[in-house]
């Protein structure tokens, strides 16, 4: 580990210095508060441990840790055990010093096996946490993505056109969203089967996935429904890069176990103006459109 450590005392710094060293952990020093927070700043990317004095001139161990757990919120940096080191063992010492966001205390003269006990405790306890947002991200990509596809999914799609609303609402800049529906799908389906039916999915969603620009988002977002939403796309702008996607798909055949799918699908597109206010609104004008587009023969875009 790397760990910044924070000790006016130069002998207390140097034993405390030469004992991490032992145990293979590399060093940062400072001797007072407003150095520590310093070297933390400019080095918080490599540093997995602090152990800082609870009392130093100019800053205060207090302080120096309040400091240093306000920066890691407010620069949404991750957490970091602190240690605090005082030659008092006064209940409100050891009480200030965890209030003010340390973890561990340790008291001086500090021994080495004690210490090594410590910071393989803090180093666990890091792990865990690291384990815990891989963890969580994980999950955040399971709970957005659709699983067939690897495109987002229903509930990412309309949490990112909230957003693309409020931006377009806010800037005045314009928003458009198409659906698209594959045409004849369950004829796939029903000819060729289900792993068929899917490899088809997957395909299409790489073909739209090739010819999108770059900021256009693409979901799937129901069994062979697609959504696009296009920012900073006027309504004519969109029609044309609807109609691009719709090329990538109708000018080359899919192919599966050696037979040809030629596959096309429908759309409905509106861009954001003041008679759509929410997303359900905006998506719901999209399905109105799209609906037409398939009574209308299929292999269309409506736009309104
Ligand atoms: N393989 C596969 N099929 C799916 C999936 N989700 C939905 N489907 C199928 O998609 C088909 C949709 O059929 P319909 O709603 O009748 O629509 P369509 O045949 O595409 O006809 P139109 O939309 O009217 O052009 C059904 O056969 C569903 O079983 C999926 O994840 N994988």
């Amino acid at each position: 580990m790397k760990v910044l450590i924070a000790e006016d005392t130069l002998t207390d710094r140097l034993i405390l210095k030469l004992y991490l060293e032992k145990m293979n952990h590399s060093v940062i020093e400072a001797d007072d508060g407003s150095k520590m927070i310093q070297a933390y700043e400019e080095n918080h990317q490599d540093i997995d441990l602090i152990i800082l004095d609870l009392n130093m001139p100019n800053m205060s161990g207090v302080d120096a840790v309040k400091h240093i757990r306000e920066f890691q919120a407010t620069s949404d940096l991750s957490w970091i055990p602190i240690i605090f080191l005082s030659g008092s063992t006064v209940d409100e010492d050891i009480e200030s010093g965890i209030l003010a966001g340390a973890d561990d205390y340790l008291s001086k003269p500090v021994k080495p096996k004690v210490l090594a006990a410590k910071v393989l405790a803090m180093a666990r306890i890091s792990e865990m946490r690291a384990e815990l947002l891989r963890a969580n991200k994980r999950l955040e990509a399971l709970a957005t993505t659709d699983f067939l596809t690897g495109l987002a999914n229903r509930r990412c799609f309309e949490s990112a056109l909230d957003e693309q609303i409020e931006k377009a609402k806010h800037y005045g800049i314009p928003l458009s969203i198409a659906i698209l529906d594959i045409d004849h799908f369950k004829r796939v389906n029903d000819s060729y089967g289900h792993d068929a039916g899917d490899l088809v999915l997957s395909s299409v969603a790489s073909r739209l996935q090739g010819g999108a620009r770059k900021g256009d988002i693409l979901a799937r977002i129901g069994g062979e429904e697609f959504a696009i939403c296009l920012p900073s796309t006027t309504l004519e702008q969109a029609v044309q890069a609807c109609e691009r996607y719709r090329m990538v798909l109708s000018n080359q055949p899919l192919s599966y176990n050696g037979d040809q799918f030629n596959i096309t699908f429908s759309a409905g597109l509106v861009s954001l103006d003041d008679r759509y206010v929410t997303k359900h609104e905006l998506m719901k004008a999209a399905d109105d459109l799209l609906y037409q587009a398939k009574q209308g023969g299929r292999d269309r875009i409506v736009h309104g």
